[in-house]
């Protein structure tokens, strides 16, 4: 079975200058047939077929020490520092969106512009309007002096998150910035919509439970068996910022990039490909990693982050393995594959970068993993950095 690499298979490689991911599954024959496809940003959603098109939706928020969002005074409290407040506003040029709740408009009246100079006329130059679209949710009245519809276009809608999200998907938004407040960035997390989350906390103490909270009671994906991806940790000043990937699809791009990160650190080879591999469990823990020729001149990435792993460890059946290229199918130098041991793991899902090209051997692990039942997800966003930590392998014969 050939067909992964075929011209039969056009769409595929339509799909991958799109810049999408593919997802291959087993058909009702036993064989392989790419039965979904999803935009990078957030497959969940497009595969649940709420809406149409894809959006990055990104939470902003600043609290305390003890998990307020503001005080009782009325007035807005200002918990991030200037520098803070500049990435903030870095941030804001680089979405399409900005949205708060009608809650945040009556206590703050913010304006949810972008105020540097040099970042509007940056949008400008790239033929978007010097500040975002602000979106207000509100099913009641609002001022009509209201700071927010100055300086920019501006939408006051209400409803559900599914259906202000559509909403925004139809006026072509694809990257969304919800800055607050709590009823709102609950209604958020608790949709399960949510790809990012940028948690600023300030050093101190508001103490007065009458204060606005962060997140109000709810059902969330993220609980104590299901954790958050931690992607970033950054002091600023005296405020911490952290950035928590909550969407599967920014999950996966941030697993993968470690599994690149690690094929950097194969000892040189000619007559092999540089790979790293990571293996996440289903409670979002890296449990193993390894890279080509790690412990031995022929291992490989898939094989040596396994073998670090007893064979009936129960978190495998629910974990993902991250490969920076497609495991391969057939080895020369060992008798089973890389596909043949994540089958024997009882591993269900692997992700990876670079489709492995024919320059050692014919590679079809996607099919046969697919074939097997294996979800199977291409991203090849990352193709470029596999190729250049690959340069030596992929240069023609002679160079
Ligand atoms: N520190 C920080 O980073 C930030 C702090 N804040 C603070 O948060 C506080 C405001 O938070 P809060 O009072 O919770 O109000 P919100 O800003 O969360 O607004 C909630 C209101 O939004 C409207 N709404 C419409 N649709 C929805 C929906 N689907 N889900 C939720 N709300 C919807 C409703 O208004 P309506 O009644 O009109 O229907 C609702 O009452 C302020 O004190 C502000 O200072 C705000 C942002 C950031
Ligand atoms: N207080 C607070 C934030 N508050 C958010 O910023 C909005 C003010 O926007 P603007 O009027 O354009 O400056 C406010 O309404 C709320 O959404 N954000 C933060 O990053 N850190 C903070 O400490």
């Amino acid at each position: 079975m050939s067909h992964w690499k075929s011209p039969k298979w056009p769409f595929v490689d339509a799909l991958v200058a799109r810049n999408r991911a593919v997802v291959l599954g087993p058909d009702s024959s036993g064989g392989v047939s790419a039965v979904r496809y999803v935009a990078l940003t957030s497959p969940e959603k497009d595969l649940s077929g709420r809406i149409g098109d894809t959006m990055y939706v990104l939470l902003s928020c600043a609290i305390s020490l003890d998990g307020y969002l503001d005080d009782t005074s009325g007035e807005r409290l200002v918990l991030s520092n200037a520098a803070d407040l500049d990435r903030v506003d870095a941030e804001r040029a680089g979405v399409d969106a900005i949205l708060v709740g009608a809650g945040t408009v009556r206590n703050d009246n913010p304006r949810l512009s972008v105020r540097s100079p040099a970042r509007r006329a940056a949008r400008e130059a790239a033929g978007k309007p010097a500040t975002p679209l602000k979106v207000v949710l509100s099913n009641g009245d609002l001022p009509q002096d209201a700071a927010f519809r100055a300086d920019g276009e501006s939408l006051v809608t209400g409803g559900s998150v599914d259906e202000v999200l559509a909403r925004l998907a139809a006026r072509g938004v694809t990257r969304l910035m919800v800055e607050g407040g709590g009823r709102v960035l609950t209604a958020f997390l608790a949709s399960g919509r949510v790809d990012e989350l940028q948690l600023v906390i300030a050093p101190f103490f508001v103490g007065d439970r009458a204060a606005p909270r962060f997140v109000h009671d709810g059902r969330f994906r993220w609980h104590k068996d299901h954790r958050a991806t931690l992607a970033a940790v950054e002091p600023i000043g005296n405020v911490v910022l952290h950035r928590y990937l909550l969407g599967e699809s920014a999950v996966d791009g941030h697993w993968l990039a470690h599994a690149v990160a690690l094929s950097r650190r194969c000892p040189p080879s000619t007559t092999a490909f540089s790979v790293g591999a990571v293996i996440v469990d289903a409670a979002g823990e890296r449990i193993a990693w390894g890279f080509s020729r790690e412990t031995d001149e022929t291992v490989h990435a898939e094989e040596s982050a396994l073998a670090k792993l007893a064979a009936d460890d129960p978190r495998l059946a629910g974990a993902t393995i991250y490969s920076s290229m497609e495991p391969c199918s057939t080895r020369k130098s060992r008798p089973l594959s890389c596909t043949r041991l994540i089958l024997d793991a009882g591993v269900r899902r692997v992700v990876f970068a670079y489709r492995e090209p024919s320059t050692f051997v014919v590679g079809e692990g996607a099919e046969q993993l697919a074939a097997a039942g294996v979800t199977v997800v291409e991203r090849p966003e990352l193709v470029a950095e596999v190729r250049e930590v690959n340069a030596t392998q992929l240069a023609p014969p002679g160079r």
